[in-house]
């Protein structure tokens, strides 16, 4: 789908048209919903609903995939008057994107029971019959959703659980109230206007030139092995949260520092994973993990991860027990970080 546009040029008394881009037309599109209460009511008559159930997307499973089954507005208001429930509910959706053809996306949780809305949650299991599927959690799902929903799912998790943190101001203590898109709230007594946020994190994947460095926490699964990750400090750069976390975690300083690629992470709260590629010091290797922070560090070979990333039956002990050595699933952006470092590394070792 293509647009044209007039651009009036300032001080000048002609127009030129030029052929807007399927991306810019989106954009514009969905920008006009956040904006415009009525345009976004309108999009719903034609536009497809996600269903949550208190953070829990449906899911219906098709051999070893989750697929992600949509309404249509028809038949979310016929699900919601067999639940005694009125159409009215469907303003409680949030906007998460909409098709290169302008059919907009919701997402709408009938399982929370916030405080600012007037409707009660609907029971999960009496729901899944009537849907034919399950309310998964979404990080156990993971490894079976493809790129495109996942990241969908993402998108629409963090902004219903950021609503649904959000009901009063912290100014007046009073509701708040969401706009049709969801894209903020505004306070009813002072007109303050709240907008959903993103903590940002950086998340390194260190090398010395040969080996690079992965971490676990008490809280990951046995044998599974991580970039190193912080949250961002008030006041620092994405280069000084960088250094710092390395320094924090593993007693190490930086060398040099590359930005590789960024991404949304749900959990346990959106974060704005920013991921880069580092070296050490030349010389300066030794380890001094923090436990606070971590269980465990350690340097690992290229053919230690290159075959981990293969899944190719690697152990590692741990606590004096052997357990199959993991990486991060494919999703999320360690998984890039590690895989570009190994095919790096693959490059760089081949004869001349
Ligand atoms: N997508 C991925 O590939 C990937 C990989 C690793 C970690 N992560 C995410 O990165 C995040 C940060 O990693 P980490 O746990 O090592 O961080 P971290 O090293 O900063 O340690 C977490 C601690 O930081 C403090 N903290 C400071 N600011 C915080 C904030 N805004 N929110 C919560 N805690 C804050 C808390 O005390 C918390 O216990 C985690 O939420 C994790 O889910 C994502
Ligand atoms: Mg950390």
């Amino acid at each position: 789908m293509s647009l044209y546009c007039g651009i009036a040029f300032r001080g000048k008394s002609f127009c030129c048209y030029r052929l807007l881009s399927t991306y810019v037309t989106k954009s514009r599109y969905l920008f006009e919903l956040k904006e415009d209460d009525d345009a976004c009511r309108k999009a719903q008559q034609t536009g497809a609903f996600y269903l949550f159930c208190s953070l829990a997307p449906l899911l219906q499973p098709s051999g070893h995939q989750y697929l992600v089954p949509r309404l249509n507005l028809l038949e979310l208001e016929r699900l919601l008057g067999k639940f005694g429930q009125d159409a009215q509910r469907i303003q409680d959706s949030v906007l998460i994107g909409c098709s290169e053809q302008h059919e907009a996306w919701f997402a709408l949780d009938l399982g929370l029971n916030s405080s600012s809305s007037t409707y009660a949650s609907l029971p999960k299991s009496e729901l899944e019959t009537e849907l034919k599927g399950s309310f998964v959690e979404l990080r156990k799902a993971l490894f079976q959703l493809n790129p495109v929903d996942s990241s969908l799912l993402f998108t629409a998790q963090s902004l219903l659980r950021w609503h649904d943190d959000h009901q009063f101001c912290s100014r007046s203590g009073q509701p708040t109230k969401k706009n049709m898109a969801g894209s903020k709230r505004v306070c009813s007594s002072n007109k303050i206007i709240y907008y959903p946020q993103m903590a940002p994190v950086v998340i390194t994947l260190v090398s010395d030139g040969t080996r690079c460095l992965l971490a676990r926490q008490h809280s990951f699964p046995k044998g599974l092995y991580s970039a190193l990750a912080g949250f961002c400090d008030i006041g620092e750069s994405v280069e000084d949260a960088v250094r710092r976390e390395v320094a924090e975690e593993v007693g190490l300083e930086l060398e040099r520092l590359q930005y590789s690629a960024s991404q949304h992470w749900p959990f346990p709260n959106s974060s704005l994973m920013i991921a880069c590629h580092a070296t050490v010091k030349p010389g300066q290797t030794e380890i001094q993990v923090n436990l606070r922070e971590l269980e465990a560090a350690a340097w690992f070979s290229y053919a230690e991860v290159a075959a981990a990333l293969k899944r190719k039956g690697t152990y590692i002990q741990q606590q004096n027990q052997s357990f199959p050595f993991l990486l991060p699933p494919k999703l999320a952006i360690a998984h890039q970080l590690i895989k570009e470092w190994v095919e790096k590394h693959a490059c760089s070792s081949l004869p001349n």
